[in-house]
């Protein structure tokens, strides 16, 4: 039988950077443990090698480039009309509407680079007139209603950890934008434990689902970089994909079923376990990124705990060797639960940022194999112990045939141990004058080189300039049969003057380059505002057209989140 499970409060994500505000900072200790202090300094954020190894690769001369003071960002008065805003009251009550300062600034924009810039430098002229918090279907549907009679944009907010302009507040046709935040739907509805098959509201995050789920021994496994703050409702808008996602599959994998609360009415799609009906209609609401309507119910496949977990670290001597070996094990279907293929870039980088004995030693020993400007791989298995050795000694005897060299089973635990840190350090180096930003692809295996030098190439010539130079650093962050997906993170001494233009102008140049050599629009991060002029070269003009028509039935008067995803 279904059983109905309580979850935690869940904590709110700071305005200007990552994790709860007020709180805890990472830097990198001696022995490469990522520790969470007070203290902001970047001595303390990065090892003294890697400071200089930046400094020379970019030509960045760290400086102090804090956050402006919270209570000094700028914030507009309310838009909302004053009737609208009573009929919402009404229907909500006072507590579920508001238009205070802190409850908008904390709904404006999401994570990416260019939505940090802003709100750090003191600008949060996208931000939403108002916040509302509905607490179930029905009521998400009746303000979907009023807006649409009123003519108010409504944007569905799950975490605020959109990193492509998913979440803006601001209308091309100036209207007033609300902000349908979904944490009181956050519950728990129900377990089937027989059908593995777990139904939650969408503004649940993972750690909670994962705790509740902890008490039947089940799992869901999407563990996404952003795990600790983002939602299902937001997985399912924009079709993420998470660390372990090679093998538990996408986040759209794991939609069963789902409500979509639109102005037109309810849409209840998906049927467990398989259905032939027609089209798939759970397909529209995937990735529909609020545009066609709300989430507010997802019922997901889940599946019992691993048993085990290991994760080891190997090494090749080159990037091309890796790939062909992870091609190989794609090809007979031995490709790990987690798999991440770092670039020499990233590698050395990595390297670095670790500092301490045993990075040195990693160094060492990769240097004495002949692959001292080489790649390493992390790969994780996961599930009953019989399984994961069978898979394991298998994929071994792959890797090893194709050259690659162990690297042991500290290196893919460090990962582990570090994997949800990088945002926190990501605000240290904002604070001392770098861009740092990322980017992600995917491609077939035979266009993935290509994909690869093209991504990198027109970021490093859009920003080089005198003395200066991008880093470039790169991961196959999972693996499929017939292709992989490609991560990039880009490091550069930042423009003061024009930040926003620095990051645009690359941007632009590197998904031109994505796109001409093959590449996917995006593969997990999503459209929102900033991938929306490319929508038609990645589906086509008809394409467009059928999304647009969908729309039209379901949002005809076009107030849900009219900003992203479809061209304008
Ligand atoms: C540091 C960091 C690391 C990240 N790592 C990953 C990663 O590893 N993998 C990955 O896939 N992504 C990653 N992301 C991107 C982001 O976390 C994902 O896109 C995530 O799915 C967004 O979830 P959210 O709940 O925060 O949604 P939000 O950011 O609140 O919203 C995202 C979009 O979905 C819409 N939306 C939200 N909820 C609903 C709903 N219930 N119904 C309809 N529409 C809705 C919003 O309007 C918006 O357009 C990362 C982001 C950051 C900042």
């Amino acid at each position: 039988m279904p059983q109905t499970v309580r979850v935690a409060e869940q904590p709110e994500l700071t305005v200007q950077g990552w994790g709860p505000p007020g709180t805890r900072v990472a830097h990198v200790a001696e022995g490469g443990t990522l520790e969470l202090t007070a203290d902001k300094s970047l001595a303390k954020a990065l090892p003294k090698a890697a400071r200089k190894h930046l400094a020379r690769e970019l030509g960045w001369t760290p400086r102090r480039t804090p956050p402006v003071p919270l209570d000094d960002v700028e914030l507009a008065a309310s838009r909302l009309p004053v009737p609208v805003r009573a009929e919402l009251v009404t229907l909500l009550g006072q507590e579920n509407v508001r238009d205070d300062r802190g409850s908008r600034l904390r709904r404006t924009g999401g994570k990416s680079y260019l939505d940090l810039v802003r709100r750090r430098s003191g600008d949060a002229s996208d931000a939403p007139d108002a916040v509302l918090t509905p607490a179930d279907t029905a009521e998400v549907v009746a303000v979907l209603q009023l807006c649409s009679r009123h003519g108010v944009v409504v944007v569905p907010f799950g975490g605020g950890t959109s990193v492509v302009g998913g979440l803006s507040g601001t209308d091309v046709d100036d209207r007033p934008v609300v902000v349908l935040d979904l944490a009181r739907m956050s519950g728990l509805v129900s377990v089937d434990v027989p059908s593995s098959l777990v139904t939650a509201g969408p503004g649940m995050r993972g750690p909670a689902l994962e705790d509740a789920l902890a008490e039947h021994d089940l799992t869901l496994g999407h563990l996404p970089q952003s795990w600790e703050f983002a939602t299902l409702g937001g997985y399912a808008a924009t079709r993420s994909a998470g660390q372990a996602s090679t093998g538990v599959g996408r986040f759209e994998d794991l939609v069963a079923s789902l409500t979509l609360a639109t102005p037109s009415g309810v849409l209840e799609v998906g049927h467990p376990p398989a259905s032939a009906a027609g089209p798939d209609l759970l397909g529209l609401a995937l990735g529909s990124e609020g545009t066609l309507g709300v989430i507010t119910e997802l019922t997901l496949r889940v599946r019992p705990r691993p048993e085990v977990e290991e994760y080891e670290g190997w090494s090749f001597r080159s990037w091309a060797a890796g790939l062909a070996a992870l091609q190989r094990l794609a090809r007979h279907d031995l490709l790990p639960d987690v798999v991440r293929l770092s670039d020499p870039d990233e590698t050395r980088a990595n390297l670095l940022l670790s500092g301490g004995a045993g990075a040195r030693a990693l160094r060492g020993a990769l240097r004495s194999r002949g692959h001292g400007s080489g790649c390493l791989l992390v790969v994780g298995w996961q599930g009953l112990p019989t399984l994961v050795r069978a898979r394991q000694r298998a994929a071994t005897s792959l890797l090893r045939e194709d050259g690659g060299k162990r690297a042991g089973s500290r290196v893919g635990e460090a990962w582990v141990r570090h994997r949800f840190e990088g945002p926190y350090l990501r605000d240290r180096l904002l604070d001392h004058g770098l861009l740092v930003e990322t980017l992600e692809t995917a491609a077939t295996w035979s266009a993935l080189p290509t994909v690869y030098d093209a991504a990198r190439r027109a970021l490093r010539e859009a920003l080089a300039g005198p003395g200066k130079q991008p880093l470039v650093m790169t991961h196959v962050s999972h693996g499929y049969a017939t292709g992989a997906s490609l991560y990039l993170t880009v490091l550069a001494d930042r423009d003061d003057d024009l930040p926003l233009q620095q990051w645009l102008g690359a941007k632009r140049a590197s998904t031109d380059a994505v796109l001409a050599a093959g590449g996917t629009l995006t593969h997990h991060h999503a459209v929102g505002a900033d991938h929306r002029p490319w929508l038609d070269r990645e589906v086509g003009p008809l394409g467009v057209d059928v999304l647009r028509a969908v729309k039209a039935s379901l949002d005809p008067a076009g107030i849900c989140n009219p900003g992203v995803l479809l061209p304008s």
